[in-house]
């Protein structure tokens, strides 16, 4: 039986992660569930699932948890705060860890299932971009294992077996739907709501990674993404905007040879493949009739004068240092901006570049460094975002 804390659980991966789970009464549990402020909906996953541990990461929350699962009639324990997150994530309360938090707020749980040498299924693409060396050695140092679930690099785990495929690998192409305003025009961006930005065209997801998808600053995330999870450097990694989202990446390897991984755009069939990697077991996700989907895979290069965001991405991976957690941290503000309805869609690439002009990378070797990059990101971009409502 693996034991799991699915962590971002009320969340659209975290809810997927659990149906997989429910699947699997005789080979997964999940023995932990934690979510950032919505207790009801978290009280409500544990009469379902019957967890041990339910974590709320607001501390104000914890009394509305406590008398939640006590009306519920569990005896579910409750828990508040990313301290005993930490704790439980690092403890025998499991033995697998779905990162599901959205954005760097994920990074501590993260680093604890790694330090804890736990297996990771690795949605949370936010840590790795803030702190990705940090994270990958405490990871390799505790033996911990970490099967990248966001589906693109899912796709490229499945094509790259073990180390032999690595020491043939060319290059790694990422595929990106394109979001929902593929095809417009910068002049086109001005007025989009965020609505219309979070409604993605292939997958349901959370909102802020589905505004990042419309920037395509998710894609740039991903490219910072893949070089820490498979040693590749910017110059070996390309993406291919491919609108059908059934082909979720592609790997090139020195013979000429190119491997993909296809399939419905559904995230269980990757959670799948964390919970059970090297076997395969099933996820409800229905297998690909490509007839039935159109019978068409399109593909075209990505528009970086529309999206800049991709192209800033690759600079702040090739700049090193501190930049990328400066990428994330001023996107991540500016995204919640955008969300709240006080900058327009064009400011969000607008303020990352100013902020990566801004902050000019330093070195990257402590996690205090990171963390103050991070800080200093946020403050910029909030009082640069106030002068843009202006
Ligand atoms: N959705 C998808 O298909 C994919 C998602 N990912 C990545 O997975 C992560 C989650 O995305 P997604 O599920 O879409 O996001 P959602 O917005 O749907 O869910 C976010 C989850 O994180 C929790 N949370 C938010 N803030 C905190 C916090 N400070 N501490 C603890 N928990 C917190 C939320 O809890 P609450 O409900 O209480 O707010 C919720 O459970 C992101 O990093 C995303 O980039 C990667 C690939 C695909
Ligand atoms: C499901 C998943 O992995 C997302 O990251 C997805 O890739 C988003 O779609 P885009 O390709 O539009 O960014
Ligand atoms: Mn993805």
């Amino acid at each position: 039986m693996l034991d799991v804390a699915v962590l971002g659980a009320t969340g659209s991966i975290g809810t997927s992660a659990l149906d997989v789970i429910a699947r699997h009464p005789q080979r997964l549990r999940a023995t932990v569930l934690a979510a950032g402020q919505n207790v009801e909906a978290l009280v409500a996953l544990c009469v379902r699932h019957r967890p041990r541990h339910a974590v709320i990461a607001d501390p104000q929350r914890f009394a509305d948890l406590r008398d939640g699962l006590r009306g519920a009639g569990l005896d579910t324990l409750p828990h508040a705060g990313d301290a005993a997150l930490d704790e439980l994530v690092g403890s025998d309360a499991c033995r697998a860890v779905v990162a599901a938090i959205v954005g760097a707020a994920g990074l501590s749980s993260t680093l604890a299932a790694a330090r804890a040498g736990k297996r990771i299924l690795l949605a949370n693409k936010e840590s790795l971009v803030l702190a990705g060396e940090l994270l990958m050695q405490a990871a390799h140092d505790a033996g911990a294992t970490i099967v990248p679930v966001d589906s693109e690099h899912n796709a490229i785990f499945q094509c790259l077996p073990d180390a032999a495929a690595h020491a043939g690998l060319a290059r790694i192409i990422l595929t990106a739907s394109g979001g929902p305003f593929r095809g417009r025009r910068r002049e086109e961006l001005h007025d989009v709501t965020p609505e219309q930005a979070a409604a993605h065209p292939k997958w349901s997801m959370g909102p802020k990674i589905s505004v990042d998808s419309a920037t395509l600053m998710n894609k740039g995330l991903e490219v910072i993404e893949a070089h820490h999870l498979f040693g590749v450097e910017a110059e070996r990694i390309d993406v291919l905007v491919h609108p059908q989202s059934l082909v979720h990446s592609f790997v090139e390897f020195v013979d000429g040879s190119t491997l993909a991984q296809l399939g419905l755009p559904d995230m269980r069939t990757a959670l799948s493949v964390g919970f059970a990697w090297p076997e395969r077991i099933a996820s409800g996700v229905a297998g690909l009739d490509l007839l039935a989907q159109g019978g068409r895979l399109e593909f075209e290069a990505p528009d970086l004068e529309a999206f800049p965001c991709l192209g800033l991405a690759f600079e702040a991976l090739r700049s090193g240092g501190t930049a990328p957690a400066v990428l994330n941290a001023a996107n991540e503000t500016a995204v919640s901006a955008f969300l709240q309805g006080r900058i327009g869609f064009l400011a969000i690439p607008a303020l990352v570049e100013q902020a990566l002009a801004a902050l000019p990378s330093s070195s990257a070797g402590s996690l205090d460094a990171l963390r103050d990059a991070d800080a200093q990101a946020r403050r910029f971009v909030e009082r640069a975002a106030h002068a843009h409502a202006l």
